[in-house]
């Protein structure tokens, strides 16, 4: 596989569809996306509760296969893949942030961070992984275990394990949702450094304003659609923007 793109089309998403159910049950989440993310780019998602900003992210991401539309990101067409190969290109090409740290809470912080690598059989490249640790600000934190960590210090080992692959694409998912205001800022300014420095696109998915602040485009959904977006957007404008898609949508039921 190829090295991580750092200009033109990072990812690209075509018509993309993502249905639930059956009959009267039937739910359509993502009602026809196209989508391309510029490489070494930090891209926001935002819309309403319901809107389809996490089946987005995990369709975008290989982590569930759309009902139609294509997806590629690289080289790689994620539909082509069996599921032995999507697998792969998420343990190697794709780097994941969560709400929740999701760290192995018996590793330690270093343990963690070179998860990835150890589950591919890859060793660390010890220079990228010192630069990737004093990043994070974590030189001096990595003999410790979740648990003695705060949470902040928690999700920075996450940002480290999404980049120690050096992926294609980190997505995060609310990566600041559980995290105070201050820690929120060191992770959201630590992803922004990444695409600045390291050239690393991320995709982030979040419901706050000051988090989208930080991203160079952010992109709208609305009843499974992309209706709206900004580019490098001050923290009002995006204000603005939600409050557009607030009122347009109020009454539709979603
Ligand atoms: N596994 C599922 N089965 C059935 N419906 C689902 C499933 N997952 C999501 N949906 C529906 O698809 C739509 C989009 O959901 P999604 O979680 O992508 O929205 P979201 O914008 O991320 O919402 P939130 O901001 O509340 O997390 C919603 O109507 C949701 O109820």
């Amino acid at each position: 596989m190829s090295a991580a793109p750092t200009t033109g089309v990072a990812l690209a998403a075509r018509d993309l569809r993502r249905e639930y159910g059956v009959g009267q049950s039937r739910v359509v989440a993502l009602d026809g996306v196209d989508l391309d993310l510029a490489a070494a780019r930090f891209t926001a998602v935002m819309g309403p509760s319901g809107s389809g900003k996490s089946t987005l992210l995990h369709c975008l991401a290989g982590l569930d296969r759309p009902t139609a539309g294509a997806v590629r990101i690289g080289d790689a067409d994620l539909a082509r893949l069996d599921d032995r190969r999507l697998t792969r290109l998420r343990r190697d090409r794709i780097g994941f942030v969560f709400q929740k740290f999701n760290l192995l809470p018996t590793l330690t912080a270093e343990e963690n961070i070179v998860l990835p690598l150890a589950i591919a059989g890859r060793r660390p490249d010890p220079a990228w992984l010192r630069q990737v640790v004093a990043a994070v600000g974590l030189t001096d934190r990595l003999g410790h275990r979740p648990a003695e960590l705060s949470g902040g210090q928690q999700q920075r080992v996450a940002v480290a394990r999404a980049l120690v692959t050096r992926p294609w694409v980190i997505f995060a998912d609310e990566p600041t949702g559980n995290l105070d205001s201050r820690a929120g800022a060191e992770v959201l300014r630590l992803l922004r450094e990444a695409v600045d420095t390291l050239g690393q696109t991320v995709v982030m998915v979040t419901h706050d304003p000051a988090a989208a602040g930080y991203a160079d485009r952010v992109v709208f959904l609305a009843d499974g659609r992309l209706v709206d977006e900004l580019h490098r957007p001050t923290v009002g404008q995006v204000r603005e923007a939600l409050d557009r898609l607030d009122r347009a949508t109020s009454g539709t039921g979603r």
